[in-house]
């Protein structure tokens, strides 16, 4: 939005371009619930999406519902690592479902699946698997994955993105943009309560 001579604010009556793309949107998603994991080495982030680009789950690598994360183990070395205990990203994305049937969505996650997400995946019915790192491409448990979704039909692809920053700085938003503008003393009576 630009600004007349007279200080009006210049309304475009075009859409705006710079509007990021599904994969991105659903991507970003994906690792903004990576933001979440308390893991210190590898933060994993999975959104699924329906055929309909709707988010329908969600969910991080994080310990299970109860296992406090300062009382369990984040180290790898050892008897007791945190691969005992942690729920993985697409796991937790698959249970977080938010809808009867994953039939036929697509999965965005950070990390290529190990084998056990692998046959989550498959047995939940997603089709599509678009992921970023593949950094673990030599283990066993990913070479396992992906003789499972070739088996199963299950799609898979690396996402390169295109832009290299996407950025959401709160302090560059315009606050004074964003409020709503009261209509009625009655309205505006609210607005100074909540
Ligand atoms: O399919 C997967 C594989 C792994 N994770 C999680 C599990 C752990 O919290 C980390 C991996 O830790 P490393 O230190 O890199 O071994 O990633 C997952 O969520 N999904
Ligand atoms: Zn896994």
């Amino acid at each position: 939005m630009g600004e007349i001579s007279n200080g009006t604010p210049e309304i475009s009556h075009s859409k705006r371009l710079d509007y990021i793309s599904w994969h991105e949107y659903f991507m970003a998603t994906a690792f903004l619930a990576a933001k979440r994991s308390k893991d210190p080495v590898t933060q994993v982030g999975a959104c699924i999406v329906s055929d309909e680009n709707k988010i329908v789950g969600i969910g991080y690598n994080g310990m299970p519902i109860g296992c406090h994360d300062d009382h369990f183990p984040w180290g790898k070395e050892g008897h007791e690592t945190k691969h005992l205990y942690v729920c993985h990203a697409e796991m937790n994305a698959i249970v977080n479902k938010n809808c009867t049937t994953l039939n036929k969505c697509r999965m965005y996650v950070a990390l290529f699946p190990c084998n056990e997400c692998a046959k989550f995946i498959i047995q939940s019915g997603i089709r599509e698997v678009i992921y970023m790192s593949d950094k673990y491409a030599q283990k066993c448990s990913t070479i396992a994955s992906k003789k499972m979704f070739d088996a199963a039909g299950v799609e898979y692809w690396q996402y390169t993105p295109m832009n290299r920053r996407l950025v959401i700085d709160f302090s560059e938003i315009d606050w004074n943009s964003m409020q709503q503008v009261p209509t009625s003393p009655l309205k505006d009576l609210k607005l100074q309560e909540s």
